[in-house]
């Protein structure tokens, strides 16, 4: 078997996201719709293992080696030859929503998955890897009742993991809106640490603080910093447009770099006070009521925390604003070459770094902290460090912002 499969690898560091789940929950059918063709096909039982090699869309972070291993009761050994060349960075399992059935035994299947230990070698899923799981075939319309089920039997097993839930359909139109796979793909995107050429066995190895300050170093931030750069530099999606889908309920995604976004436009536009209402107000509409944000409900202070943060860029940005303003003014009406601030995040960021790093609260609060009951209802002050001041403009400070990663200093109007 090792001889026909190796085939498949040339031993380049790409890393592996795995498709798994019980036969016929639609692993294959996902891939190719996951793939540059886009294609629904007819499919036939996967014998053995299917790898493919794609840009995952609109997983965009990497590219990936993508392993769909047949449901037919060899996936473990299956999996192991996945491993042996290149770590599993993420894992999402299949469910058919139309198979209640098999529910159980595809928790369980899942659970001995997790907790397998790979014989030789002791290769196994790294406990900190994102998992993703798909209620699939949401398009023969199960009832919510099924999908509720079908979702807290997998928080059960899941809920210590780093894992989210998603209702999805690889057929479903229009495509892709309908699917629920571009929310899906761009969490794992967030979810996925930039890829690092080490071996399982050494990841394993780690404890999670370990595998979280990996997540925070200079390398895997510059990583994240550059593609978010070309993500803003390219994104369609005008200030304005981003803001009525917001207030329609209907984003596109509900990410890191989605809410840094919102929050910018809105601090920019609307300025700190009726701003942050809106942020405040929005965000906790948003997760209540567009039924699009899954495990996850509002978080007063890590929500107060962010806004600081981005107030923070924002108050640097007052010059560019005015400036901005005076040229308008003197080109007389003609267009302006330069893109309007609010619709620059790229610039932005470019100049607020800091901000990619989605653990940067860990600077302020310890986790007993930020994750308590009181924290979640009411703004709670940091017991690590003094967060920057942007409300009383006394004086010029310079804030080092990041010391943690080195990514950069900022400066601001304090
Ligand atoms: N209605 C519906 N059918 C789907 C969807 N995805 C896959 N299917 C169908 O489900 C059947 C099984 O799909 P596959 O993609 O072959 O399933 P698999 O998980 O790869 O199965 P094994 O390779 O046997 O483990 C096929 O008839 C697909 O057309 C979906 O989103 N909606
Ligand atoms: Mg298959």
């Amino acid at each position: 078997m090792k001889s026909i499969l190796s085939r498949f690898f040339n031993h380049d560091p790409l890393p592996n996201i795995s498709i798994m789940g019980l036969e016929g929950a639609g692993k294959t059918t996902l891939l190719y719709k996951l793939s540059k063709s886009r294609k629904v096909i007819d499919t036939f039982p996967t014998i053995g293992l299917h790898i493919q090699t794609s840009t995952i869309q609109p997983c965009t972070r990497f590219t990936a080696r993508v392993a769909d291993a047949g449901g037919c009761g060899r996936m473990y050994s299956l999996v192991r030859y996945a491993m042996l060349e290149a770590p599993v960075v993420a894992l999402v399992w299949v469910v058919d929503v139309n198979d209640t059935d098999q529910l159980s035994y595809s928790v369980d299947e899942l659970e001995r998955l997790l907790f397998a230990d790979f014989d030789k070698g002791g290769q196994g899923f790294a406990p900190s890897i994102p998992i993703m799981v798909l209620a699939n075939k949401v398009d023969l319309h199960p009832s919510q009742q099924i999908l509720g089920k079908i979702r807290s039997e997998f928080e059960k097993l899941l809920k210590n993991r780093h894992w989210a839930f998603f209702e999805t359909s690889s057929i479903a139109t229009p495509w892709p809106e309908a699917s629920g796979l571009e929310a899906a793909f761009t969490w794992l995107n967030e979810a996925v640490a930039p890829p690092k050429i080490e071996t399982l066995t050494e990841a394993k190895k780690k404890p999670v603080e370990d595998v979280l300050s990996d997540m925070r170093s200079p390398a895997a931030l510059s990583a994240k910093l550059e593609s978010w750069l070309s993500k803003a530099e390219e994104d369609p999606v005008t200030a304005e447009h981003l803001l009525n889908q917001f207030e329609a309920l209907d984003l596109p995604s509900w990410d890191h770099y989605t809410h840094l976004r919102l929050a910018y436009i809105l601090l920019l536009k609307y300025g700190r006070r009726v701003g942050k209402d809106k942020i405040f107000d929005g965000f906790k509409d948003y997760i209540d009521k567009s039924g699009k944000v899954h495990g996850k409900s509002f978080h007063m202070t890590m929500t107060y925390f962010w806004v600081q943060m981005v107030h923070l860029g924002v108050a640097g940005m007052q010059g560019l604003l005015e400036s901005h303003t005076l040229q308008a003014a003197d080109a007389n009406e003609e267009e302006d070459p330069n893109p309007s601030p609010l619709d620059d995040f790229a610039h932005f960021l470019a100049v607020n770094s800091y901000l990619v790093d989605g653990q940067l609260w860990a600077d302020y609060y310890s986790k007993e902290v930020l994750m308590s009951p009181e924290a979640k209802q009411g703004v709670q002050f940091p017991d690590i460090k003094k967060l920057p001041d942007v409300l009383y403009p006394t004086k010029t400070e310079k804030v080092r912002i990041g010391e943690n990663n080195g990514m950069c200093t900022a400066s601001m109007m304090a």
